[in-house]
């Protein structure tokens, strides 16, 4: 079958279908330049920075601003998802974006929402992966690794470096890319270099992203990180956007169920309260081991204010220490189920923590804040805040400091947020969990 395509000077070629899938094979592996995906129609289309005198590149039709950005490999190949969806009883194609692709916790969970593990094994994904200049080649390697993974579910990955052209049509945004925090770098610092990346990446999905695209906020700060995204993304809205908190909750469950001898799926009810710092309140007043209060299981009360909550709170650092860098196949792990709990109907009784937007929250928490709560979903994507907590003194006065710590980053970074000048005036103890 031959295959009107646009080279790079946009002149028109004839390809055969066995070319097209030779090139298709050799292509994407130059630099500048990835291929378009052929979909049912055995079109192809190709948007692509290249040098004038690199390979000539298949699309079809002219191109339309709404249509695929590009892909890669062996995913530009033909394949008529209508028919298998009909067949296989599959889903309609969602598109995942992830940002810092290349990186150590992408690396885990690009893996598992490609076998099926995330999103159900009736669900085609495509997957458009998110780097820069400096990892481009490494994500080659990633694609590359998921085409040898051959995935059945996997229809289409492509990879870019302007987030306005992989964050279109977005239904997920998974935000992992962010600057570490280098030897003597003030966290303003921090905070000013990563809520910039956010600010960008807030803007982009704004213009390109779906309306109701989810987005999860991973890399650090994640909760100020994600209040600079969704303030820079007004048409998307705020509820849309979740700071991951859920790996301090596997955390916390993990320390309650060993202290308690039984194993984790004895342990509910969890939630972490604020920041994804070394401030947050692993709330133990609330949660559940077997159905019972957790102060009715757990009797050594100073264990539980002292203890556990540090070791929640230092768990990251912790671990920096014996590993020698942060946790990544974890933090991976509970991305997954931080999707799964937005995709799932919660059960009965339970809930899960996520980093929200803090309008409307029932709890007296300040407004205008991400902060992590506790959320039920229907399984929609949505979800609820949690109305039947109990506060104590004791949990009223930690949710206040990480509270305190969240306001002040908040005014660190009103430059990025359109909230006037940033004043930078951290409390001493902010820290990420990793910062020991
Ligand atoms: N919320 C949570 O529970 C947890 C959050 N984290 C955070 O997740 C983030 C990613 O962790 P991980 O995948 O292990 O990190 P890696 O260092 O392996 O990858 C991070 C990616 O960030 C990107 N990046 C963006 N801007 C910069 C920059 N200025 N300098 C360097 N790299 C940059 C890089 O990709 P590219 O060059 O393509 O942009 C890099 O691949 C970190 O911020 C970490 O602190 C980690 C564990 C738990
Ligand atoms: O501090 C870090 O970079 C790692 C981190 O968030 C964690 O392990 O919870």
């Amino acid at each position: 079958m031959a295959v009107t395509q646009f080279n790079p000077t946009c002149q028109k070629t004839h390809f055969h279908s066995s070319q097209l899938s030779f090139l298709s094979r050799t292509l994407p592996r130059q630099r500048h330049c990835s291929f378009p995906a052929i979909r049912r129609t055995q079109h192809a289309r190709i948007s692509c920075s290249v040098a004038p005198n690199e390979v000539q590149v298949p699309a079809v039709k002219a191109q339309d601003p709404k249509s695929k950005p590009d892909c890669y490999g062996v995913f530009c190949l033909t394949y008529d998802l209508r028919a298998e969806e009909e067949t296989r009883s599959w889903k309609k194609l969602i598109n995942i974006a992830v940002s810092g692709a290349a990186g150590m916790i992408a690396n885990h969970l690009l893996f598992k929402i490609a076998s099926g593990e995330v999103f159900g094994p009736d669900q085609p994904v495509a997957l458009k992966l998110l780097g820069s200049q400096r990892s481009i080649q490494a994500l080659e390697g990633v694609a590359m690794e998921l085409e040898d993974s051959l995935f059945p579910l996997l229809r289409e990955v492509s990879i870019g470096i302007d987030p306005y052209e992989v964050f279109q049509d977005a239904e997920w945004a998974l935000l992992i890319g962010a600057k570490p925090r280098g030897p003597g770098m003030e966290r303003a610092g921090l905070l000013d270099i990563n809520g910039q990346i956010y600010a960008e990446q807030g803007k982009a999905l704004n213009a390109v992203a779906s309306r109701n695209v989810k987005v999860i906020v991973v890399g650090n700060p994640c909760n100020t990180n994600a209040l600079i995204c969704l303030k820079n993304a007004p048409n998307i809205p705020a509820k849309n956007f979740h700071a991951l908190t859920r790996l301090d909750e596997n955390r916390a469950k993990c320390q309650l169920a060993l202290k308690a001898g039984v194993f984790y799926d004895k342990v509910s009810n969890v939630t972490i309260w604020g920041n994804h710092s070394t401030t947050q309140v692993p709330d133990f007043l609330n949660a559940r081991i077997d159905g019972f209060p957790v102060k009715e299981v757990v009797r050594d009360h100073k264990w539980l204010e002292e203890e556990f909550t540090e070791k929640v709170q230092k768990r990251g650092g912790v671990l920096i220490q014996k590993w020698g860098r942060s946790s990544a196949a974890s933090t991976s792990v509970s991305i997954v189920d931080a999707i799964r709990s937005l995709i799932t109907p919660t059960p009965e009784g339970d809930w899960f923590s996520s980093g929200v937007y803090s309008d409307g929250n029932p709890y007296g928490i300040a407004e205008g804040i991400v902060f992590s709560m506790p959320c039920r979903s229907k399984g929609d994507g949505d979800y609820e805040l949690v109305k039947d907590v109990i506060f104590d003194d004791y949990l009223r006065k930690r949710i206040a400091k990480t509270e305190a710590e969240l306001l002040a980053e908040k005014r660190c970074v009103a430059h990025l947020t359109g909230e006037g000048i940033a004043v930078c005036d951290l409390p001493g103890d902010t820290m990420l969990p990793g910062e020991m």
